[in-house]
């Protein structure tokens, strides 16, 4: 299995007068972990509901192909489509009453590669009890429940929307782990929406970044990374050879300082860094995520 492709043709969601999607064209490659990043209200639950099926799009369209869906078809009130896209949400949307093995039953019924073996291994190790009921887990437990859902559903398209949240940091590095193990054993297209953009831009291969309903920029990871670039070193060092570049983030310790700028460096630049004594390497994703939606981005920069 390869997972599905996404396409999808100015795709607008408008509640009442707020625009949530603002004439998307995008194009997710199958088979590949996407990261979903944007500000608060840029949209990002709003896509996974339209890929997932749960919502209809006002104006354009989603089409989703490839795996053994064959021939593009839309998600909208298509069940065999939306059998094969699972999104996870942050509220989990799991029945409180019901115990954990109920869940689990649910979703073996609804998901046609489901894998029991993963799950019950996977409840193990976030060690969530089968027979406990949903409402007496606590939060993270929960979130964590999401989690094992969405992986063992193994759906050509699997989307985690925030889903992680509730959960401590070595959760999420579990998560983490489990995601990449199972990915690379049954390759699939994953997306995760996420504001944790430090924490996750290890495992993506492309992302894509809204801002107020639009797309900023879709991009494979290392060229977003080679957009810029982190100069450390002395200061005084430091700051000498950024004068006049266009300086994203700066960090300070002791006698040494982290910089990222924006755009390439010249190779005069890179001979005079290297003959300070200056390391240069990529761009951090987070920093170039904060300057591509702050409010007073200029178009020319993204
Ligand atoms: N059910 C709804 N009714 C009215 N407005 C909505 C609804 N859902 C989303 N919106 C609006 O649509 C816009 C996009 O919201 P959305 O939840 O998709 O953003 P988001 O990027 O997921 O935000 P966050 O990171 O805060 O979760 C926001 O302005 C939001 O207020």
């Amino acid at each position: 299995m390869t997972g599905l492709g996404v396409r999808t043709d100015n795709l607008t969601v408008t509640f009442g007068d707020q625009v949530a999607l603002d004439g998307l064209d995008l194009r997710l490659a199958p088979g590949k972990i996407h990261g979903l990043l944007g500000r608060n209200g840029s949209g990002k639950s709003t896509l996974a509901a339209v890929l997932a099926g749960f919502r209809q799009p006002g104006v354009g369209r989603v089409l989703l192909d490839g795996g053994d869906l064959g021939e593009a078809r839309e998600p909208y009130e298509n069940a065999v489509v939306t059998s094969r896209v699972c999104l996870i949400r942050e509220s989990g949307d799991l029945y409180d009453a019901a115990p954990v093995k109920n869940m689990l039953g649910l979703a073996a019924s609804l998901r046609p590669y489901w894998d029991a073996d993963l799950a019950g291994d996977l409840l193990d190790r976030f060690e969530i009890p089968m027979r406990k009921r949903v409402q007496k887990l606590s939060r993270g437990k929960k979130s964590a429940l999401g989690v094992v859902l969405g992986l063992a559903s193994r759906a050509p398209l699997t989307i985690f929307d925030e889903s992680y949240l509730g959960m401590d940091v070595p959760s999420r590095q579990l998560f983490y782990d489990a995601l990449l193990a199972d990915y690379a054993e049954v390759p699939r297209t994953i997306v995760l929406s996420t504001h944790l953009v430090s924490e996750v831009s290890p495992m993506l291969e492309e992302v894509v970044i809204l801002d107020r309903g639009r797309l900023v920029t879709q991009s494979p990871v290392d060229s977003l990374r080679g957009r810029g670039a982190s100069i450390v070193g002395p200061a005084a060092a430091v700051d000498e050879l950024t004068t006049g570049l266009a300086v994203l983030a700066e960090q300070r310790l002791g006698g040494t300082k982290s910089s990222t700028v924006l755009g390439d460096l010249d190779e005069t630049l890179v001979r005079q860094a290297r003959s300070a004594g200056l390391e240069i390497g990529p761009v951090g994703l987070q920093d170039l995520f904060v300057h591509l939606t702050a409010t007073n981005s200029k178009e020319g920069d993204r």
